[in-house]
């Protein structure tokens, strides 16, 4: 696993650049936990367990038969054969969910289906293509003949062969999936310890912002960054507390941030701004909080992605503190990312989606995604001096693809390549793929090219298109 998100090299020319992995430990260095509840676990999905979860019964809770087919003792057909068939006579008739413990003496059998409990009395389960009586769904003879030994305990599965009572059985930290869930109940869990969702308002600023599908003016564009960031936060398990557009305007920016923070009820943890962060004559967000010392804008080494606010403001969370001498104290955490539609997405995945996660109690190896290495299919070229964050369309090779089958393949997800603005390219990328500063100057400043090899982050299973 590489370090996580590995550190820009310092460029000379640029020395104000702050290094991505120390801006990402700066954010996660201001990030607490949030609450942790006590809920039924049938309204568990969704959310991240913050307490181990032990089983509570056997699973599964009893031995029983893993074939269709006759519960014998094992002595008695141990030396069976086609040559030396052994004829048992049947006593018994288990179907699954039958709650009976049949006796069985020496001679006899019981037919049992596949998951019904197994008598006590035997120790081994002969499937029935074993046996004389094939049909499965011929009546119940009065005996059977053994035509193939079984092992001892042969198709027994038993109880507590996956997990006992007391065994640790899901980690804090997991999100509750469908297995999961089917874990939890399947061991008898009915209550479980979770964190609350991070709750996270999104604002959106500009005056060229028109609301999705309202005919444009000229020089209006269409508000997708609300949206987008909507949408991120809730696939990254965040609760949408609201989303809002504001124009260019520092004080109703300010306001609605404050407002935001101190409404009542359940208060947001996060608020995500877009837009007005950079140098622009009207750039709102950054005049919000000029001289506030609790809001800083840094440039950081990645492109796209550099004009970056972070910081925490207004009144804490309420309902929420997970350690109330923890960072939220500080007030609700604040990310400012570049309008750039692009810059906005990279922003979201690199900062606000381990900061969201983190909250919520996910492990580290989940915190930081893992990095996959991936043939380059088309090349793209590079900025220099700044880390490169490229959205990709990431797929498996295929027969007659480049590259070994079934590794990687990457290419840019916008024919224009790396260029902020591309958002309806954007719909195409299920990745990113990173080349650091210093493969950039490695490579003299060359453009990636086919054959190449580049890390890639997945931000989607699904793969690409080929
Ligand atoms: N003189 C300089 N200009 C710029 C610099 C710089 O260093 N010096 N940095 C550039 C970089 S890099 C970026 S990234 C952008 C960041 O700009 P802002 O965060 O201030 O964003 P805006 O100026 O408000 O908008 C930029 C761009 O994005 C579009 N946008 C904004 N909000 C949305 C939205 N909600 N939905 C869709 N599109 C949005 C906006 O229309 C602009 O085209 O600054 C560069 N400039
Ligand atoms: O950093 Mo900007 O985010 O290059 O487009």
């Amino acid at each position: 696993m590489h370090a996580p998100h590995a550190p820009a090299g310092h460029d000379a020319d640029r020395p104000g650049l702050v290094p991505v992995a120390d801006h990402l430990a700066h954010v996660l260095s201001r990030t607490g936990l949030v609450r942790e509840l006590e809920v039924d676990v049938l309204d568990a999905p969704g959310r991240r367990l913050a307490r181990d979860v032990s089983a509570a019964i056997a699973v599964p809770p009893w031995d029983n038969s893993a074939m269709d087919g006759y519960a014998v003792h094992h002595a008695d057909v141990a030396d069976a054969s086609p040559e030396h068939p052994v004829t048992l006579r049947i006593v018994a008739d288990l179907p699954a969910g039958s709650a009976l413990d049949p006796a069985l003496g020496p001679g006899e059998a019981a037919r049992i289906m596949t998951g019904a409990p197994l008598p006590s009395a035997s120790d081994a389960v002969v499937q029935l293509e074993h046996t004389d009586r094939t049909d499965p769904v011929a009546p119940l003879a009065d005996t059977v003949t053994v035509l193939r030994a079984p092992t001892p305990g042969m198709h027994v599965r038993r109880a507590g062969e996956d997990r006992r009572p007391g065994d640790l059985l899901v980690p804090a930290g997991t999100l509750v999936t469908g297995p999961v869930l089917a874990a939890l109940v399947s061991a008898g869990v009915t209550r479980v310890w979770l964190r609350e969702r991070p709750r996270v308002t999104v604002i959106s600023t500009g005056d060229e912002l028109a609301a999705p599908g309202a005919p444009l003016r000229r020089g209006a564009i269409p508000d997708s960054n609300s949206l987008l960031l909507a949408q991120l936060v809730r696939e990254a398990g965040g609760e949408l507390q609201g989303v809002r557009r504001v124009r260019d305007d520092a004080a109703e920016v300010r306001a609605r941030v404050l407002g935001a923070t101190a409404q009542c009820g359940a208060r947001p943890h996060v608020i995500v701004l877009t837009g007005g962060v950079s140098q622009g004559a009207f750039d709102p967000v950054k005049q919000a909080f000029a001289g506030s010392d609790r809001v800083r804008f840094v440039s950081v080494a990645m492109q796209p992605g550099k004009p970056q606010a972070f910081g925490r403001f207004g009144e804490p969370p309420d309902h929420g503190l997970g350690d109330p001498a923890g960072p939220e104290r500080d007030g609700a955490l604040v990310f400012g990312l570049p309008g750039n539609p692009v810059s906005a997405w990279v922003s979201f995945h690199v900062f606000v989606r381990p900061a969201l996660l983190t909250m919520a109690g996910a492990p580290d190896h989940v915190v930081t995604p893992p990095r996959l290495r991936a043939v380059v299919e088309t090349g793209w070229r590079t900025p220099g001096g700044r880390d490169q964050y490229l959205p990709a369309r990431i797929r498996p090779a295929g027969p007659g693809d480049p590259g070994e089958a079934g590794g990687l393949l990457v290419s840019p997800a916008a024919a224009l390549g790396s260029r902020s603005n591309l958002v309806a390219s954007l719909a195409l990328a299920n990745g990113y793929a990173i080349v650091p500063t210093a493969d950039q100057a490695a490579r003299g400043g060359a453009p990636v090219a086919p054959g190449d090899v580049v890390d890639v982050v997945l931000t989607s299973l699904e793969p690409a298109r080929a």
